[in-house]
């Protein structure tokens, strides 16, 4: 929040010392620390952000001289800790204090209807970048299911649901397990939930950790916020390298070698801790529900399991009428095209990932995303072919060593 705040001030432009960033994610008005300077027609491209860095920065506001230090120092293993501090010529610790507000205050005007999303580098949390909330109805799924979950976890953030759980020493914590093929909308879910609830989302990526990262990551999390454990089936796998139990319909590519992997224990321990953050929405999701272990998905870990499905015909319509406005095409009326595109395509067979690269690849025609149906299924079928050949041959090579 200071640096964000530091950036936006006037002396920020002229100071000695810089870091310059390229920002790789966000668009030209993201909202990254930093002025940004524009480069000639391609302006759009490779924006560089500037930030006071590696020294001491003097500075006049409300009247008052501060100093603004900002360093790195290097940890273990050569990663690096980015350290920054406040102080003023003074003797009144509030002055520091009001300006630690109006920093937040700064910070918060920035994240307005934007979900804040933190992801991890090695064992610290970095901000990854704060894209705008995702409302709910932008994700379909079934409808029922969908209303369940968000008054379980509305009711489970509601202040007297807290008292209730203090009262009775029960650790202020609820679970969900989202499974289901890839492309059906577990992470975008999760990511409309954080928006809907005002909370930061922070994920861990199940397959890039050891034990010590996700210890270490977990102690590291605030008080409200949804974390989302992605590929959870990549814990203390059942998973056997090379098996063919495996490869059946499996799309992930082989086992992480067990050195570098999350024992189960680990994450058990980290889930029940001490340190275990209250207020936590924990999000798990699969692939491969069936590799999890008993254990990790019992009432108390896991307190609402969530199917996500390939896309039926209540979905498939939905997805259809989200894409295209609601006014007449081509003599037809949309709902009626919604019904032509939801008989070409075959029921829970595609995933709503799919269906949507076919409907955004004519987003503006629907007559000519109905008349490529046959062409686009012709293609993921091809796709499908072409990634179990791939997969096979990845779990042979294994075998082979
Ligand atoms: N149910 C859905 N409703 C609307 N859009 C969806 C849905 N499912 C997937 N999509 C779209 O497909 C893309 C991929 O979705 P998402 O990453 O949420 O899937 P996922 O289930 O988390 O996949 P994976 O298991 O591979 O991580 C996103 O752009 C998302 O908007």
């Amino acid at each position: 929040m200071l640096i964000f705040w530091v950036c936006s001030q006037p002396f920020a432009r002229s100071v000695r010392a810089s870091l310059a960033m390229v920002d790789l994610k966000s668009s030209a008005h993201g909202n990254g620390p930093g002025s940004q300077a524009w480069h000639g027609d391609d302006a759009n491209k490779k924006l560089l952000h500037y930030s006071p860095w590696n020294g001491r920065f003097y500075f006049w506001h409300r009247h008052r001289l501060f100093i603004f230090e900002r360093s790195r120092s290097y940890g273990e293993l050569g990663f690096t800790r980015e350290e920054a501090s406040i102080s003023y010529f003074g003797r009144n610790p509030n002055v520091l204090k009001e300006l630690l507000d109006e920093c937040r205050r700064h910070y918060l005007c920035l994240v307005k209807n934007k979900t804040c999303v933190f992801e991890h580098q090695a064992d610290r949390w970095k901000p990854s970048k704060s894209r705008s909330k995702r409302d709910m109805s932008t994700v379909m799924l079934n409808k029922k299911i969908k209303k369940m979950l968000v008054d379980d976890i509305s009711e489970f953030l509601n202040p007297e649901t807290r008292k209730w759980y203090s009262t009775r020493g029960i650790p202020y914590q609820r679970g969900y397990l989202f499974y289901g093929p890839p492309g059906t909308g577990k992470y975008s879910f999760s990511f409309s939930i954080a928006g809907q609830f005002n909370l930061d989302i922070y994920i861990l990526n199940i397959p890039t950790l050891d034990n010590h990262s996700l210890k270490t990551l977990f102690a590291e999390l605030p008080r409200h916020c949804v974390v989302l454990l992605e590929d959870i089936d990549a814990v203390g796998s059942k998973r056997i390298v090379g098996s063919n139990k495996d490869v059946g319909q499996s799309t992930s590519p082989p086992q992480t070698p067990a050195a570098k992997m999350v024992a189960l224990s680990t994450l058990l321990n980290v889930l029940d801790g001490i340190g275990s953050p209250e207020g936590r929405v924990l999000i798990m999701t699969t692939n491969h529900i069936e590799y999890l272990a008993t254990a990790l998905i019992r009432p108390g870990r896991v307190d609402m399991k969530v199917e996500f499905q390939l896309a039926d015909e209540d979905m498939i319509s939905q997805l259809f009428s989200f894409v295209y406005d609601p006014k007449p095409t081509d003599d037809c009326e949309l709902p009626q095209l919604a019904q032509e595109f939801v008989a070409k395509v075959p029921k829970l067979k595609f995933s709503p990932a799919e269906i949507m690269s076919l409907l955004l690849a004519n987003k503006r025609s629907p007559g000519h995303a109905i008349a490529s149906v046959d062409t686009w299924m012709e293609k993921i079928g091809e796709e499908r072919k072409k990634l179990a050949r791939t997969n096979s041959w990845m779990l042979d090579g294994v075998d082979g060593f």
